[in-house]
């Protein structure tokens, strides 16, 4: 029998086919946004109260409706309390990305690259905004770019966790910085979450642009020119990266050092950039370099994937710490969940 488990509206779609405000500009063809778990049906309807309103790119707010179809979650089903068969172990674990809230430069609208300017006020409340969103999935393991952006929105983000684990910035650059910053008890360690920095994830390098304005480069460069240069795939900036080179160091870093941690069950957040989360995206979503150009990223917007039997599950953007979307089809998060609750209360 099929029961509805939500409805709600996950975002606004646009004239180019992607979702804004999901998060992720999540992509829908033929009218249908892909939605890879076993045994969900989703339907999408478009409102129409919300669509096509003149000079804008939003053509509707989309609904999703989701049924049940023939899954039944342990956790979510009272029938199963009582049961006696022992519960297989999970090997699922939860990957989440947040692009850095807006920065200084942002505001100015300046390209910023590798140029380490800290958040603005707006940026910081952004990132705490953030950090409520996600505030009941669970994080073992931060990683973040070399850049403050990046580390200032993780750890504002963290400041809002349920659990109130302590997020601790690795520093092995050196064997004294590694002595020097050694934690002597294990119960401390347990409640601390390691922040593991590293410039292969920063804002790809945007060459002789970085410090430029980015309307006055439009005006003196023209409008297609500098498109080009900020979203092909393959066309660096002048003595930049392009995204293909960005992607390059990002994913090979992710490959090397951030799938193993999923892989060995330990959830994961990700605080990094506009350019770096894209080309780490486009390997989680198996997007083309023709898909990756219109995928644009809001800052301080967290997006979460399930990690699932050694494949990506994309569960879009949490809108609130409770929301059903994120609880409703994964046993482990909503365990969790309850727990804290029950800590709680
Ligand atoms: O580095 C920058 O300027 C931005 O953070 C990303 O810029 P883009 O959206 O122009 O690529």
């Amino acid at each position: 029998m099929a029961a509805t488990v939500f409805h709600q509206a996950i975002g606004t779609l646009q004239s180019n086919g992607y979702l804004k405000n999901s998060g992720l500009h999540q992509e829908i063809r033929d009218g249908a946004v892909r939605l890879p778990l076993k045994g969900f049906k989703l339907e999408l309807g478009v409102s129409k109260r919300a669509c096509h309103s003149s000079g804008s790119r939003n053509f509707g707010v989309i609904q999703a409706s989701v049924s049940q179809t023939s899954v039944v979650d342990p956790v979510l089903s009272p029938a199963n309390k009582n049961t006696n068969e022992p519960r297989k172990k999970s090997n699922e674990a939860a990957l989440i990305l947040i692009r850095h809230g807006e920065s200084l430069w942002n505001e100015k609208n300046l390209f910023t690259g590798c140029v380490d300017v800290p958040l603005t006020k707006r940026g910081v409340e952004e990132a705490i905004e953030a950090g409520k969103r996600i505030s009941n999935i669970p994080v073992d393991m931060i990683y973040t770019s070399a850049l403050i952006r990046a580390q200032m929105t993780a750890m504002l983000a963290m400041t809002q966790h349920r659990r109130k684990k302590v997020p601790i910035i690795i520093h092995n650059e050196s064997e004294q910085a590694r002595a020097w910053s050694q934690i002597f008890s294990e119960d401390t360690k347990k409640q601390s979450i390691p922040v593991i920095a590293s410039w292969r994830l920063n804002e790809r390098m945007y060459g002789e642009l970085q410090g430029l304005n980015k309307q006055e480069t439009a005006d003196r460069y023209g409008k297609e020119q500098v498109h080009e240069w900020r979203r092909s795939y393959d066309v660096p900036p002048p003595n930049g990266e392009s995204l293909e080179m960005c992607a390059e160091r990002a994913v090979a870093y992710f490959k090397d050092e951030i799938e193993p941690q999923l892989l060995s069950g330990k959830n994961v957040m990700i605080a990094a950039h506009g350019n770096s989360l894209r080309s780490i995206i486009m390997y989680l979503d198996k997007l083309t370099s023709q898909e990756v150009i219109s995928l644009e990223l809001s800052t301080g917007i967290p997006m979460l994937y399930i990690f699932k039997e050694g494949r990506f599950i994309r569960r879009g953007s949490p809108v609130a710490p409770s929301e059903a979307g994120v609880y409703a089809y994964t046993r482990t998060l909503a365990l969790y969940r309850q727990k804290l609750d029950e800590m709680v209360n």
